[in-house]
């Protein structure tokens, strides 16, 4: 359960009752005395409550209140102001547009603990509804495969922890995806993504582009930089190829893990990183620490969650389906005379073996949209052979191209209305558009 934090934002001379009442109940206050120095600890930290106490009216402030409010997003705030301040129309406004709800001086303590209790509980229920929303939006996985369905119920659970997370699966299999997807789900949403190659920065530089460096701490260090690390305070940093990582560094990123300390390259001071870590390989680092390659330390401390991405080969059921997804993707915007794959490029993708994964069938397709000169792709457009008996093809995809060719048949006889092909079909519209989305097949009028 998250704790309950709380920002309390004290502006103008007076006592800090409130703040004072809050740390004697359960709440974790984080203070401000400035607008400044609020939105910077916005910027890093979220919040699911924050309380504005004005001590005094503060009409030149209203702009600048709003700003902060607005750029806190998904907070709820509540007020403590003077009885004066709302005489203004301005101010009473920005109360409407931005706070969930307000007391006057004096406050009865009590009551408000109550006001911000409720606020909680309704920031609680619309960040798990938002959660829920962006990970079904966000995700941007397609396949409904038993393994994929698998993934995104993991990647669910694990995206609500704060633990790093270590995916395994081949190269071209959907990491990056998943880790992005991970940060998607997590409250750190909002914050930064960073996505970084372990092996392919130069051992040479990767220190410094990690963990930054101070001015003059190199040759060739004019200006101080901030690392990758840092800039993913707030956010989540995705460590591609973590089994790349040189020994040195390992031993930098474990204390990272730990203590959630960096120093950049030539600091003597320490700096505080809020970034989650997400780390993949497609080497077994189980067997690159029994070879002295990787620190078991580092690798006990990163294999609390693990992910496993199954390989494209061993859900040949989700092929079609990303074929049409990329085929979309690849279409989209453009004037394009293709229709879609031939039955034999679908069940020449079907018996390929994918070494390259989704990565590989993305290529192919994108490939094949640009060279084929017929409206049905076939597999020498996708570069692939049909051997002998290989069109024929599983029931699933028999009856995945029977149910496009029957929605295509009859928008081609009834005129591309989908009432009258739905009533011809025998379905309902729902039911004709969610086959029309899973086919990339686009509606006319109706
Ligand atoms: N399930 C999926 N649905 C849609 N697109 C996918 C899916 N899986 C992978 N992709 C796409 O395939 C490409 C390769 O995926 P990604 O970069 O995540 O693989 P990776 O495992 O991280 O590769 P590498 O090991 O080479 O870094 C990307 O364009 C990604 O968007």
């Amino acid at each position: 359960m998250q704790s309950r934090k709380i920002l309390c934002l004290t502006l103008g001379n007076g006592p800090s009752a409130v703040e004072e009442h809050l740390r004697g109940q359960d709440w974790e206050v984080v203070s401000a005395t400035d607008l400044g120095t609020a939105r910077q600890i916005l910027g890093s930290n979220h919040f699911l409550v924050c309380v504005l106490v004005l001590n005094q009216p503060a009409p030149d402030l209203i702009a600048r209140i709003e700003a902060c409010l607005k750029a806190s997003k998904s907070s709820e705030w509540v007020g403590v102001f003077p009885p004066q301040s709302l005489e203004s129309p301005a101010f009473r406004g920005l109360i409407l547009d931005c706070f969930f709800d307000y007391h006057t001086h004096p406050v009865d303590l009590g009551y408000l603990a109550r006001t911000l209790g409720h606020a909680y509980g309704r920031a609680t229920l619309r960040e798990g509804h938002d959660l829920q929303q962006r990970c079904i939006e966000h995700m941007g996985m397609v396949g409904q495969s038993a393994a994929i369905d698998l993934l995104r119920s993991q990647i669910k659970k694990v995206a609500v922890t704060n633990a790093p997370v270590l995916i395994g699966g081949e190269s071209g299999s959907g990491k990056e995806l998943a880790a992005q997807a991970i940060h998607q789900c997590s409250p750190r949403a909002s914050g930064p993504f960073i996505a970084v190659n372990c092996g392919a920065i130069s051992p040479s530089l990767i220190h410094s582009e990690l963990f930054g460096h101070e001015r003059g701490s190199f040759t060739g260090a004019s200006t101080e930089k901030r690392g990758l690390i840092e800039m993913a305070n707030g956010g989540t940093i995705f460590l591609d190829e973590i089994g790349d990582l040189p020994r040195e560094l390992q031993t930098n990123l474990l204390r990272f893990l730990q203590e959630k300390t960096i120093n950049r390259v030539g600091a003597t001071r320490t700096l505080q990183v809020d970034a989650r870590v997400v780390a993949a390989s497609h080497v077994d680092l189980a067997e690159a620490v029994s070879s002295g390659h990787f620190r078991e330390d580092l690798f006990y401390r990163l294999n609390v969650l693990t992910l496993a991405v199954p390989a494209l080969r061993e859900r040949k059921g989700d092929v079609p389906m990303l074929a049409q997804h990329f085929y979309r993707r690849c279409t989209a915007d453009k004037k394009t005379r293709v229709e879609g794959f031939s039955k034999q490029a679908i069940a020449a993708m079907m018996a390929y073996d994918w070494p390259g994964n989704v990565r590989e069938l993305f290529n192919r397709v994108q490939r094949a949209v640009v060279m084929t000169d017929r409206r049905m792709i076939t597999p020498l457009d996708l570069g692939l052979t049909v051997e002998e008996g290989q069109s024929s093809i599983g029931l699933d995809t028999a009856r995945t191209i029977a149910e496009r060719d029957a929605i295509s048949i009859t928008f081609n006889r009834v005129g591309r209305n989908v009432t009258h092909a739905a009533r011809e079909l025998g379905i309902s519209r729902m039911t004709l558009y969610r086959l029309m989305e899973k086919h990339g097949i686009a509606s006319g009028a109706g």
